[in-house]
């Protein structure tokens, strides 16, 4: 199915959520959609790693990384295991390193830049919960759909 969120904003105005254009497609995938799956970190990513592991496949990680420039939160490994596990894309406020490889994988993933350095490892954060970032609130189940144009967000399945 191909996303076109520009048709999705002229047909649904009442029901979509236009997150702030201030992020960058790195992932294969440049258009995809799918349920929300949230956590919220702050320089750590185990709980991304964990959630890549086992949310539904078909399901888009939205990681609040609280934009922080500190480190990157994703890599080629992590954007791996996504491809692997059939996720729609990943979605993330904050930075990510190996761009070229994560560019070259099979998924989505939209970060804010990035950066070389490795986050740490230490597994706090918060899983499953309501985010507030670019302008919008993510809630655990909503829908979200990504393409060249951007990223909308609705609180439900849009037929399209
Ligand atoms: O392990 C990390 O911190 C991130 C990374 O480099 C990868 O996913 O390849």
């Amino acid at each position: 199915m191909t996303i076109k969120t520009a048709d999705l904003c002229d047909e649904y105005p009442n029901k979509l959520s236009i997150v702030d254009p201030s992020f960058l497609s790195f992932g294969k995938e440049k258009s995809f959609f799918g349920p929300i799956s949230t956590v919220k970190v702050k320089d750590d990513n185990v709980l991304v790693r964990r959630a890549l592991e086992t949310i539904p496949p078909g399901n888009v990680l939205v990681v609040d990384g609280a934009a922080s420039k500190n480190c990157a939160l994703m890599g080629g490994n992590l954007a791996e295991i996504a491809a692997q596990r059939g996720l729609a894309g990943v979605i993330i406020n904050g930075y990510i390193r190996d761009s070229l490889e994560v560019c070259e994988t099979d998924t989505g993933v939209i970060a804010l830049g990035t950066i070389p350095l490795k986050s740490k490892k230490e597994g706090k954060g918060q899983e499953n919960i309501t985010l507030e970032f670019g302008n919008i609130t993510w809630n655990p189940g909503d829908y979200v759909y990504v393409d060249e144009d951007g990223i909308v967000v609705a609180s439900e399945k849009l037929d399209m």
